[in-house]
């Protein structure tokens, strides 16, 4: 079986060492799930970090979240082309022109990584955007950065699992829905707002659950992600 029908969860390694990092993805099992590499565990450790989880089976989602300028954000996800990831994101408030420019940059990769986009933050609610001067909800936001990353041809987007049901209606089904704060119901939410079970985001249509302290904070994180699993056939 292919693990696209096996396992929809990515675990996020979100550590500060690679040696820390690679403890846990030896309990973990490549054929069970996908993992993160994060902003802090790539700054520390670089491309050999990927690297490592790959020379382990791991297909790796590059979670840098690139937002800059067309030309520079082209040539940080041909990067990650280069690096064989699985999945790399960009910001959609990075705009139109930007996220097209990057689709246009990994053509010539016989097999690019998938692009996606972030929407709003899954540890954002409304106030956070009034704060920086859009004073609209959270699901409105996400579904024009949705609409908006979908015309400039990208793979799919970075959303929490409560806006799934609304890009679903205006995306079509091949459109990646990429879900954190996913969060079991005995788990702690943490700096996460918009938040749901793994069962019900499966259930309402997530393509992927990104799932970080739930498992790697976990006694036992295999028998975590293993309970997770569990809960979504
Ligand atoms: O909107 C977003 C985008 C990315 N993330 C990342 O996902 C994981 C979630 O980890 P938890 O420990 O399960 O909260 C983390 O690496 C974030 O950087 C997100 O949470 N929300």
């Amino acid at each position: 079986m292919s693990i696209e029908r096996l396992s929809p969860v990515i675990v996020a390694l979100d550590y500060h060492s690679k040696a820390e990092a690679l403890v846990m993805a030896d309990q973990l099992d490549p054929t069970q799930c996908r993992v993160k590499v994060g902003k802090e565990l790539f700054t520390l450790c670089g491309p050999s970090i990927v690297e490592a989880l790959h020379q382990r089976g791991f297909e790796v989602f590059l979670d840098l979240k690139f937002h800059d300028i067309p030309n520079t954000t082209t040539k940080a996800v041909q990067a990650a082309a280069d690096l064989g990831v699985w999945m790399v994101n960009v910001h959609a408030s990075g705009g139109r022109r930007m996220m097209a420019s990057c689709r246009e940059g990994l053509e010539k990769f016989r097999t690019p990584p998938k692009l996606i986009a972030v929407t709003v933050l899954t540890s954002m609610e409304r106030q956070d955007l009034v704060d920086i001067g859009l004073d609209v909800e959270p699901m409105e936001h996400v579904k024009r950065l949705a609409a908006l990353t979908r015309d400039a041809g990208l793979d799919g987007v970075v959303c929490s699992a409560q806006e799934v049901a609304v890009i679903r209606d205006i995306c079509p089904a091949s459109f990646n829905l990429v879900t954190p704060g996913i969060r079991p119901l005995s788990a702690e939410k943490g700096d996460q707002k918009r938040v749901m079970t793994p069962q019900e985001a499966i259930s309402i249509g997530s393509d992927y659950l990104v799932i970080g302290r739930p498992i790697t904070q976990a006694n036992d994180p295999l028998k975590s992600l293993e309970d997770i699993i569990a809960t979504l056939s």
